[in-house]
């Protein structure tokens, strides 16, 4: 028996949630946090009764809260009518079972809501893998409790000693489950990296968008080609990567890819079982980086996304920064102040189409700067040439021949028009200047 099976179990669809903070000044990071969750539990289809912000300063180790807290807790979720307790900090299994015995509620936290959620979503098999990989990395330390349940729910002693054996037995099925799904995850890995490659191939350059869940990247995508991606008022829309070709305004084509959105406390076991499908975001030549300039917590978005970028270890890639859905910032002061701000950032609106324009002419003039594979047969008189390739190109290989010079080197799009003439190889992009 999994976990989610004795979820479904459970007929209660009504939630309580919990944020527990330490220090008065993190009290209203912590309310922003309980409202993400709100969020989170909508898009689960579960209702919220009720929701508390709890200062705690000293972590208690079986209930987490001190135990006259924990208890006055458990007194108001009932009183809400709710049968489910949702924890916006991490629980341990051991403190999760603790209260579960205590409050007869099922007690969960903001990582399994995610988990939930991503299993919810996922629609490719790779995406279906990485989520089972994760939820069965999560269940494991928690089959105990499960089997607590069931126990309680049966009773009697002959239940304890056949509910070990089939706990041993169950422990057992999940780690070689973990072992399976983690092979068949390379395998599709291997796949996805030689497509990765083919593309490669050919002189197209790449971006991702990426940025906080329900940010609009999927509606940027969708705006910019004829893509038809889900774009949803729910939290984590997208779970896959699509990469669609577009045309840029000189022509330039570009493969685009739409990502999976970041989140705060997002489970470092789903960073790492999204990793995989992040590398596009590693590979691309450059990013997009949305943030809804709409959200009051715009810039605590942003921050996490940098940071789950450096985890990636993309941080210093090449960004644009794109403020989205500025026809829905209330307070003209606050897009004042925002733009002010980040002078150099776009600020755009992909429902109304403003600022699309802006956004398409940075990425034009990144482009130019992309470095692309090329394959050169300079002539020996072109000391000039020579000495420019030196100077602007990564070159990889470089052999006199007999009547020239074989260069191959990656070059900047916009040295294209000084090369052109020498170019063996077509692989540069066809660009015209922006
Ligand atoms: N008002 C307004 N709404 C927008 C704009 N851009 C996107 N939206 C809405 O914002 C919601 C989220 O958009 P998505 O494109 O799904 O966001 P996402 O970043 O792909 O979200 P995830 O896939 O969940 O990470 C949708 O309801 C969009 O219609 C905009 O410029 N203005
Ligand atoms: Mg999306």
């Amino acid at each position: 028996m999994s976990i989610s099976d004795e979820k479904k179990l459970d007929k209660d669809n009504t939630a309580f949630l919990v944020g527990v903070y330490k220090k008065n000044d993190e009290k209203e990071e912590c309310d922003q946090l309980l409202e993400e969750l709100e969020e989170l539990m909508d898009t689960m289809g579960v209702e919220v009764a009720g929701k508390k912000a709890i200062r705690n300063q000293k972590p208690s180790a079986r209930f987490l809260l001190t135990s006259g807290k924990a208890e006055e807790l458990f007194h108001n979720a009932m009183e809400a009518q709710a049968g489910i307790l949702v924890f916006d900090a991490d629980i341990s299994p051991s403190q999760q079972r603790n209260m579960e015995r205590e409050s007869g509620l099922t007690v969960i936290d903001r990582r399994e809501v995610i988990l939930e959620i991503f299993s919810q979503r996922a629609t490719t098999r790779e995406a279906r893998l990485q989520i089972d990989l994760a939820r069965s990395e999560y269940d494991l330390p928690r089959l105990a409790r499960a089997w607590n349940h069931l126990s309680r729910q049966r009773g009697g002693a002959n239940m304890k000693g056949e509910g070990e054996r089939q706990f041993e037995l169950d422990r057992r099925m999940v780690r070689s489950r973990i072992s399976q799904l983690q092979k068949e995850l390379e395998k599709v890995r291997s796949q996805r990296a030689t497509q990765r490659k083919q593309r490669r191939k050919k002189p197209v350059p790449n971006a991702a968008i990426v940025g906080y869940t329900n940010a609009g990247k999927s509606s940027l995508l969708n705006c910019l080609t004829d893509a038809d991606i889900l774009a949803d008022d729910k939290l984590f829309a997208t779970l896959d990567p699509t990469t669609r070709r577009i045309t840029l305004s000189n022509n330039q084509d570009l493969l685009l890819t739409d990502t999976v959105g970041f989140i705060r406390k997002l489970p470092h076991d789903l960073v790492e079982a999204f990793k995989a499908t992040l590398e596009e975001t590693v590979v691309a030549d450059f990013l997009i980086h949305v943030v809804d300039a709409s959200d009051p917590d715009a810039l605590q978005q942003m921050e996490t996304t940098f940071k789950v970028l450096n985890e990636l270890e993309a941080g210093t890639k090449k960004t644009i920064i794109a403020f989205n859905k500025i026809d829905q910032v209330e307070h003209t002061a606050t897009l004042a102040s925002l733009r002010s701000a980040y002078p150099d950032c776009i600020f755009m609106s992909v429902k109304s189409g403003q600022g699309i324009e802006q956004l398409q002419e940075r990425m034009c003039e990144l482009i130019e700067h992309t470095l692309f594979d090329v394959e050169l047969h300079i002539p020996f008189d072109r000391f000039d040439l020579m000495a420019l390739i030196h100077r602007q190109c990564h070159i990889h290989v470089e052999k006199y021949e007999d009547d020239f010079i074989y260069v191959n080197c990656s070059a900047p799009t916009d040295m294209k028009n000084e090369i052109k003439d020498y170019i063996i190889n077509d692989t540069l992009p066809n660009t015209n200047s922006c």
